[in-house]
C-alpha cells in the first residue's frame, strides 16, 4: 500500500452549527489540497454547547440533515472523515449519544462508535463536568477497515482506559487509533501527550488525536495540541500553533506497523493465559 497522507484537524467549536460546518469545510479543503486521504476532526466538531440542554436540543439521528451535510462534504472532497464526536439523538428525550462517525470518501457512513466512558469529574481548576447527565453510554468496541488500515474508533476520556486499547489491538487487530478529544486545559497539561504516546507504544499502533482548542464559551476551554504519533511513540505531526484552527499533515505507513511488530512481537509474548481470557487469533 505504501505511505498515505492523513490530516488531523484542530478547531474551536462554538454553539453554532453553521459556523462550525464552515470551519470543517475549510479544514477539509486544506486537507484535500495537501493530498490527504483522511481528515480527523475533534469531538464536538459540529457543536459545542454552553449547556447540556443546548447540546441535547441540536441532537439528530445519523440519517438526519446535519450528518447528511458532512457526508456530502466527504464525497465532494473525496475525503475519508473521522467525525470525532457527534451529538446523536439518544435512547430517550433526556440523553444523546456522543458518537464518533467514520465516513468514507464516497460519503457513506462506514462505522459508528458511541462513547463508552463518560466524563463525570470534579477537578480543581477545571469546570465540573458530568457528561452522563445528558449523554447515554454506548456498549460496543468498534474497529473499521479502510484503504489505509484497520482503524479503531474511540473518544476523548476513553484514552484513560488502557484495557479498551488492549482489546482494540489484541482482539480486534487495530493498526490506527483515532482518539478525537475536547480535553480540559488542566488535564491536558498534565496528561494528554504522555497518555497518547503510551497508547501508541503499548499497542504499536499509529495514534491520530484531533483536539478542540481554545475558548468555546465563558465556561469552557479546551487544551488543543492535536497530534499524530507513530507506532514507536514518536510524534510525527503537531499543529504549529497548539490552539489555532488548522490542520497538520502526517504520513502513515502500515509497513512501519508491521516492521515494529515483527522486531518486538509483544502480541506473541503477551500472557493471555495469565491476565486475559481472550486470545488473539489475528496474529
Ligand atoms: O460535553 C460535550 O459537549 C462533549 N463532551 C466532552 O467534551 C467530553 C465530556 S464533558 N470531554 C471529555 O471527555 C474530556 C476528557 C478530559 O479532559 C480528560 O480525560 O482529562
Amino acid at each position: 500500500m505504501g505511505p498515505v497522507k492523513i490530516a488531523v484537524g484542530q478547531m474551536t467549536a462554538k454553539n453554532d452549527l453553521l459556523t462550525n460546518y464552515s470551519t470543517c469545510e475549510r479544514l477539509c479543503q486544506q486537507a484535500a489540497e495537501a493530498g490527504c486521504k483522511l481528515l480527523c476532526l475533534p469531538e464536538c466538531f459540529s457543536f459545542l454547547g454552553s449547556s447540556d440542554q443546548e447540546s441535547l436540543s441540536i441532537a439528530e439521528p445519523l440519517d438526519g440533515p446535519l450528518m447528511e451535510k458532512y457526508k456530502q462534504l466527504a464525497q465532494t472532497q473525496q475525503m475519508w472523515l473521522s467525525l470525532g464526536g457527534f451529538q446523536e439523538k439518544g435512547p430517550d428525550p433526556e440523553h444523546r449519544y456522543n458518537s464518533h462517525v467514520l465516513v468514507s470518501a464516497s460519503g457513506e457512513i462506514v462505522s459508528t462508535y458511541r462513547k463508552i466512558h463518560l466524563f463525570d469529574i470534579d477537578i480543581p481548576g477545571a469546570p465540573v463536568l458530568k457528561e452522563s447527565r445528558g449523554t447515554a453510554p454506548g456498549s460496543d468496541v468498534v474497529v473499521a477497515d479502510t484503504p489505509f488500515g484497520r482503524v479503531a474508533l474511540t473518544v476523548c476520556y476513553d484514552l484513560r482506559f488502557p484495557e479498551l486499547f488492549q482489546e482494540l489491538r489484541f482482539s480486534k487487530s487495530a493498526d490506527i487509533l483515532l482518539i478525537p478529544a475536547a480535553f480540559t486545559v488542566p488535564t491536558g497539561e498534565a496528561h494528554w501527550e504522555v497518555l497518547l504516546r503510551a497508547r501508541a507504544i503499548e499497542t504499536q499502533c499509529y495514534v491520530i488525536a484531533a483536539a478542540q482548542a481554545g475558548q468555546h464559551n465563558e465556561k469552557r476551554a479546551s487544551y488543543g495540541h492535536s497530534i499524530v504519533i507513530d507506532p514507536w511513540g514518536k510524534v510525527i505531526g503537531k499543529c504549529e500553533d497548539p490552539l489555532a484552527t488548522d490542520i497538520c499533515v502526517a504520513e502513515i505507513d502500515l509497513d512501519t506497523v508491521s516492521s515494529i511488530r515483527t522486531r518486538m512481537p509483544i502480541a506473541t509474548h503477551r500472557r493471555y493465559d495469565l491476565y486475559d481470557s481472550r486470545r488473539s487469533d489475528g496474529e
